[in-house]
């Protein structure tokens, strides 16, 4: 079982990249829903990348639904500054279990919609009102090591 790392519509690339290496670096599952706001080309994806590509398990979907059908079980949770609990309250200990953490695009978030079906499981990361939002790269970072900790680092030195 393991960590999952969904972006929805990412848009720039430089954050895509970003996350593939923190994914290459700790074992964690990339998943990609269209569209995205550069082609798998870019060259800013991939210097963001470096040359960790081929470690990165990544795969693309052509919308949410056809990734909802394609990965059932596991826990989802959707990260977003719009969540009424702090991603630290919650259980992501067990190593069995699948753990999908999914964020939104970088100009619009995840779907109003989707948030307020799933507020049980929206995650917020706390922040003050001096910025909007967190950069999509440092929260996706945040909550893979956040669930590493609680894992005690799985297969990392
Ligand atoms: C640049 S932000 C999107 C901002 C967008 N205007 C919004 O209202 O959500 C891109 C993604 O980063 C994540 N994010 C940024 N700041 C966050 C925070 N404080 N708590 C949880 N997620 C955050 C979310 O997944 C968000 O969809």
């Amino acid at each position: 079982m393991a960590i999952h790392v969904v972006l929805y519509q990412p848009e720039i690339p430089s954050n895509t990249g970003n996350i593939a290496r923190t994914c290459a670096g700790t074992e964690t599952r990339l998943h990609l829903i269209r569209p995205l706001g550069f082609s798998t080309d870019d060259k800013m994806l991939k210097r963001a990348g470096l040359d960790y590509w081929e470690h990165v398990n990544i795969t693309y979907y052509d919308s949410l639904d056809e990734f909802f059908e394609k990965n059932e079980g596991g826990e989802f949770y959707y990260i977003t500054k719009f969540g009424k609990k702090t991603f630290t309250t919650f259980d992501f200990s067990n190593r069995d279990k699948d753990h999908y953490f999914i964020f939104g695009r970088e100009t619009t978030g995840l779907p109003k919609e989707l948030i307020m079906e799933q507020q049980d499981h929206a995650l917020r990361i706390p922040m003050n009102d001096n910025i909007r939002s967190l950069n999509l790269s440092n929260t996706a970072a945040i909550l893979i090591y956040e669930a590493l900790r609680q894992q005690d680092y799985p297969n990392l030195i």
